[in-house]
């Protein structure tokens, strides 16, 4: 066994994830044990900095490398604190802060960009412990969109002999992994792709409405006292992303803080309630799941398994259920992975698996031409004792 750490803050910018895991195997044949998982949350005004860069805001080169710095310093911080009462980690597995995501575009850019702060080399030399960061630019340079990284893991981890299963993460961003019956060829048959939004436009949406004294809408209880509007969710529907092909992925920079105020000025003819707004946005995640899946997959799968925070957002995930009916809607806790660490705990696997030469990524999933190893490995100065 192998003790690694994941680390990841993703699209919703709340804090930082952190899972210490103990690994086995060397491929999709891998075992985990989470050891322990903890969210850090960021101080309030690096949370701030951050938002404001992942919605265009310009900065100095001197004030991006503070920036990749003071992220890097949490990343560390969140690592020295996870292994606390533990014997000492192997590897740290970094996935960093995504501040701006740009996905291939045929035939004007064919290549990507993807950007993660945090840098690793500075992490390594903080905790003392080898660690692998920029886990997205090797699927990019491949021709991939560099995300979803996580349905290799999905498979690995959560895919069945007698069923299909789609594994939805609803985070700031939702994505969907698609893993049919685990015989023959499954492997080429996964299908995975962001689905769009997931609570970047009910958090920002919840800020708006409280000035900023709330920042999500717990359990989904404010939305659950609405209704949804169904002709603006018809028309929010009609959005180009939701019809793109798969593979396809998204950020902040489609559904942020523009889109939100887009939504807004839509939802003025309606004289929506702000439980009815809520209540609306929510419908927004849950039917373009839905279509998504309707439209894309080869066929309805026989269970859902929820992860990431909106999975605790019981009207979504009530509503989800309507409507998939009759597929049953469950979180990965059900079938014994940790629905708030499976993104921890995905790149304390990827980077196991630079280590063991096995590849990360689906070409599948992410367009890339070929699979290939992801991440770059940083060895500190001096190691831990
Ligand atoms: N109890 C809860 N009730 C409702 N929503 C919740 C609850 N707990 C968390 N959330 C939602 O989950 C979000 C955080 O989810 P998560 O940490 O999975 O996102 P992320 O990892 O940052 O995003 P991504 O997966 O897109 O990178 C919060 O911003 C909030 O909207
Ligand atoms: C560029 C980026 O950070 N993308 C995230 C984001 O958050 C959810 C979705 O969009 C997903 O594609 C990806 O994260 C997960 C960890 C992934 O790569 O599988």
């Amino acid at each position: 066994m192998t003790l690694v750490i994941g680390l990841i803050s993703g699209t919703s910018v709340d804090g930082i994830d952190a899972a210490l895991v103990d690994i086995s195997g060397t491929d999709l044949d891998i075992k985990i044990e989470l050891v322990a998982g903890a969210t850090y949350p960021y101080p309030a005004d690096l949370r701030e900095r951050i938002l404001a860069v992942c919605a265009g805001a310009a900065i100095s080169m001197a004030q991006l490398a503070e920036l990749d710095d003071a992220i890097a310093c949490t990343f560390a911080q969140a690592a020295q604190n996870i292994q606390i009462g533990h014997e000492n980690p192997t590897l740290i597995g970094s996935h960093g802060q995504t501040v701006y995501h740009k996905p291939p575009s045929q035939p004007i850019t064919p290549i990507g960009y993807s950007l993660q702060l945090g840098r690793g080399e500075s992490i390594a030399n903080q905790t003392g412990i080898t660690t692998v960061s920029n886990f997205r630019v090797a699927d990019i340079a491949a021709g991939g969109h560099g995300a979803p990284l996580v349905p290799r893991i999905d498979a690995a981890l959560l895919s069945h002999p007698q069923e299909a299963r789609c594994i939805q993460n609803i985070g700031g961003i939702g994505n969907v992994a698609y893993i049919p019956v685990r015989r023959d060829n499954w492997l080429e048959k996964i299908r995975a792709w962001d689905t769009g939004p997931g609570n970047s436009l009910l958090d920002l949406a919840v800020e708006h409405l409280t000035n900023g004294t709330k920042t999500y809408d717990e359990n989904g209880s404010w939305a659950a006292s609405g209704t949804p509007c169904s002709p603006l969710v018809e028309h929010w529907l009609s959005q180009d992303y939701f019809y793109l092909p798969p593979p396809k992925s998204t950020g902040r920079e489609l559904f942020g803080v523009d889109y939100l105020h887009q939504c807004l000025q839509d939802a003025q003819a309606y004289q929506l309630s702000p439980a009815d707004l809520l209540a609306t946005l929510t419908e927004l995640t849950v039917a373009s799941i839905v279509h998504s899946y309707r439209t894309f997959l080869p066929q309805m799968p026989q269970r859902v398994l929820l992860c990431g925070g909106g999975s605790r957002n019981l009207y979504l995930k009530r509503r989800l259920q309507v409507l998939l009916e009759p597929v049953p809607v469950v979180t990965t806790d059900e079938v014994g992975l940790s629905a708030d660490f499976k993104e921890a705990i995905a790149f304390a696997v990827l980077a196991y698996w630079r280590f063991m030469g096995t590849p990360g990524n689906l070409p599948t999933a992410t367009g890339a031409r070929q699979e290939v190893l992801l991440g770059q490995i940083h060895s500190p100065l001096v190691v831990s004792a």
